[in-house]
């Protein structure tokens, strides 16, 4: 039933009148708006229900778009092979730009560990290219959203911080129910777009929070965000010419932030300013970037050179006397890696999806940058925590930690909280003495804590420790001795621990299914290794991996992927992340059968699982209303969760058999039985989605 002043109010709205004119201040009052517009069809106008930004928007989306008021809808979905197109397209368009965008939203990202937000990056048309959300996984249950190459411009989702952003080529964010569409309803969502030095968009850089008011937040985050990469992507053409610093007369020292910076190359044409330089000039890229600098800033190459070398300012001014504005002059010199190739390189792997080289020294600079911050903590004893989601190589930086610390002579134990039956792990753990329990053995047995003595013990999967056995860990961690069982005689032990999950230990912490106190002593430091989709070095690592896979097969050196395979693995999510890039490329080599690996030569549950994914995300026309759960529902494909996915297609392809499946993944039975038992999925060969 409707409060009656929720009913007074929306009646007020319906009068169209302000909520000054009202006095209804109290009320939700986007809310408010946005049910008028459910039910009457039409977007308010006229009244101050919602800022005029957003008032506009949503007239646009009824008026320009056709879009359905008062619906939850999913954006459109680009075709596979026309998306593909469509951000190669960007790709070449932006030469370097797209890869070293990419790569450096991904440094970014490390800044947001643990603040549930999501980074996104589209091209200027607003197509997805690539998503930054593991950390937070807010966009879990948006799958639709969540694809690369789902168009997020206003006219297929309504607005957003993104798709507007790219609209109206400015800055902007919404509050939750300020977005049109419903299903933005649970988001903030902010876009900036991001200028190259020759005044082009050349992406749109956007964030998406699942606080519904942090759109201001979340602005300030892009504005700062979007003056680093600006910066560095000036930095990146400012080769081989002179770079202007612009000073206001009076101006001692540059201003930070906003100096004002020009490139003109060594043939005196201008080829990049930045937006604080077209701000100080008070003029346009367009009447500036091209032309020649002796003409539109009356500064020619002796003029330059002679200003480098006498460190003496420029003064600078066009023809019409528009400003009076000087500027430091600094010789930049050229790049030697510039000088041996005509076309530059793209700076990472993937600035576009073909064949990458695998090379023997190739470095993944994920496991590099994990290993540099945690070497330092073991030598102080903070314990590390590493998280992410199932194969993107938490057992697998562990061992490098251990081979390259300072306890690499001493033993690293492994013990899997998730195997061990519940009431095995306190034994297992603490060790017991002869005797002191039916089934022990008559001489007892040492405990994983005993055996890992000077050296480090690996607790896998902790997310999965009973309650009870989380209160005796913390007590043996917080002592340093452990008590066998059947003994009184504790025994004192020197170990570092390290602990890793791929479930969220803070939220478990907020259900109340985690010890907080044991999370804060087991999350000394957090490593977080990203899931291989949102790597933008991705196929550089799958290059490396199938260089490792070749060898290790001994197959012959000259074996190739086509690049239409390399586009699909550049697209595909890799839900099973490392261990499944790893056990398709085995396989894919094993079956060979001349030098040119095919997509017909990749295995069959892989391409099943492309197959079933095109079918998710093929859907080329704005679907009316597809709400998320309803694709939950209709085709037991839980969008919530990526490892709940890659093991319920597992289970899928091997017809439920558990042996097969958990051959596939890559893991123990046990550990697939966990798995289920996790995500409620059954083994009577039917597989049942949870929920
Ligand atoms: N950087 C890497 N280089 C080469 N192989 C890797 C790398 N990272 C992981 N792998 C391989 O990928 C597979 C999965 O890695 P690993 O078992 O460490 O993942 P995990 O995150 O611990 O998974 P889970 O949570 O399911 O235990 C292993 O075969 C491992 O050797």
């Amino acid at each position: 039933m409707r409060s009656p002043m929720l009913g007074h109010a929306a009646a007020a709205v319906m009068n169209m009148r302000s909520a000054e004119e009202t006095g209804f201040y109290g009320v939700d009052r986007p809310g408010v708006a946005w049910d008028w517009m459910k039910q009457t069809g039409q977007a308010p106008a006229g009244a101050d229900w919602v800022r005029p930004q957003v008032a506009e928007a949503w007239a646009r989306c009824v008026d320009d778009h056709a879009l359905p008021p008062g619906a939850d809808f999913a954006p459109r979905q680009r075709r596979d092979d026309r998306s593909a197109t469509e951000l190669d397209a960007w790709r070449d368009a932006a030469g370097g730009v797209a890869g070293r965008l990419s790569a450096l939203v991904y440094e970014l990202r490390a800044l947001l560990d643990e603040t549930n937000v999501a980074l996104l990056l589209a091209d200027p048309a607003g197509a997805l290219v690539q998503l930054l959300d593991s950390g937070s996984r807010i966009t879990a249950g948006a799958a639709q959203m969540a694809r690369i190459g789902a168009d997020w411009s206003e006219a297929s989702l309504g607005n957003n911080g993104v798709g507007t952003a790219s609209l109206l080529r400015t800055p902007i964010a919404f509050d939750g129910k300020e977005h049109f569409n419903g299903a933005l309803h649970r988001f903030a969502t902010a876009g900036c777009p991001i200028i190259a030095p020759d005044g082009s968009i050349c992406a749109i850089l956007g964030m998406v929070s699942d606080r519904r008011d942090a759109a201001k937040l979340a602005l300030g985050f892009l504005e700062l965000a979007r003056l680093l990469l600006e910066t560095s992507l000036f930095d990146h053409i400012a080769a081989d010419g002179y770079l202007l610093r612009l000073r206001a007369a009076g101006d001692a020292e540059p201003r930070f932030a906003s100096e004002g910076r020009i490139f003109i190359g060594a043939d005196g044409i201008i080829r990049g300013v930045d937006r604080a330089g077209v701000e100080t000039l008070r003029s346009e890229h367009s009447a500036l970037v091209g032309q020649r600098a002796a003409i539109a800033l009356g500064v020619d190459l002796p003029s330059l050179v002679a200003a480098h070398e006498s460190a003496r300012l420029l003064p600078l001014a066009d023809p019409r006397n528009r400003y009076s504005i000087f500027a430091e002059a600094h010789r930049c010199p050229k790049r030697e890696s510039d000088a041996a190739s005509p076309r530059r390189a793209p700076d990472r792997a993937d600035a576009a999806p073909r064949a990458p080289e695998a090379r023997a020294d190739w470095s993944d600079n994920v496991l590099e940058a994990a290993l540099r911050k945690a070497s330092g903590l073991q030598e102080r004893n903070i314990p590390i925590l590493i998280t992410g989601e199932s194969g993107v190589g938490k057992d697998h930086l562990v061992r490098r930690l251990h081979a390259s610390g300072p306890r690499k002579e001493r033993p690293l134990v492994a013990i899997n909280c998730a195997a061990i039956p519940r009431e095995l792990i306190e034994s297992e753990l603490f060790g017991y003495e002869g005797g002191s329990f039916t089934g022990a053995r008559a001489k007892g047995k040492a405990g994983k804590f005993v055996e890992a003595d000077k050296g480090i013990l690996f607790l896998d999967e902790i997310g999965d420790m009973a309650a009870d056995l989380q209160a005796t860990l913390l007590r043996v961690l917080d002592s340093s001795e452990v008590v066998p069982i059947g003994s009184s005689k504790p025994i004192r032990v020197d170990v570092r621990v390290v602990a890793a999950t791929n479930r969220s230990l803070q939220e478990m912490v907020q259900k109340g299914t985690f010890r907080r106190d044991l999370y804060y002593r087991l999350n000394g430091v957090q490593l977080w290794l990203p899931p291989l989709r949102e790597r933008p070095d991705r196929l550089g690592l799958l290059a490396q991996l199938f260089h490792l896979e070749r060898e290790a097969l001994a197959a012959p050196e000259e074996l190739r992927f086509s690049d239409e395979v390399w586009r699909i693995f550049f697209k595909h999510p890799w839900p099973g992340n490392i261990r499944e890039a790893r056990n398709v490329l085995r396989s894919s080599i094993a079956v060979a059968k001349g030098p040119l690996i095919e997509i017909d030569d990749l295995p069959i549950d892989f391409l099943q699982e492309l197959d079933f994914d095109n079918r998710i995300g093929a859907d080329a026309t704005p679907p009316a209303s597809i709400i998320d759960e309803t694709v939950e529902t209709e085709t037991g494909f839980d969008l919530s969760d990526w490892e709940a996915r890659a093991v319920r297609h597992a289970l899928a392809s091997a017809k439920g058999n558990i042996a097969k499946a958990a051959r596939s993944l890559g893991i123990t039975r046990a550990t697939l039985y966990h798995k289920m038992a996790r995500y409620g999925l059954r083994s009577d060969r039917r597989i049942v989605c949870k929920r």
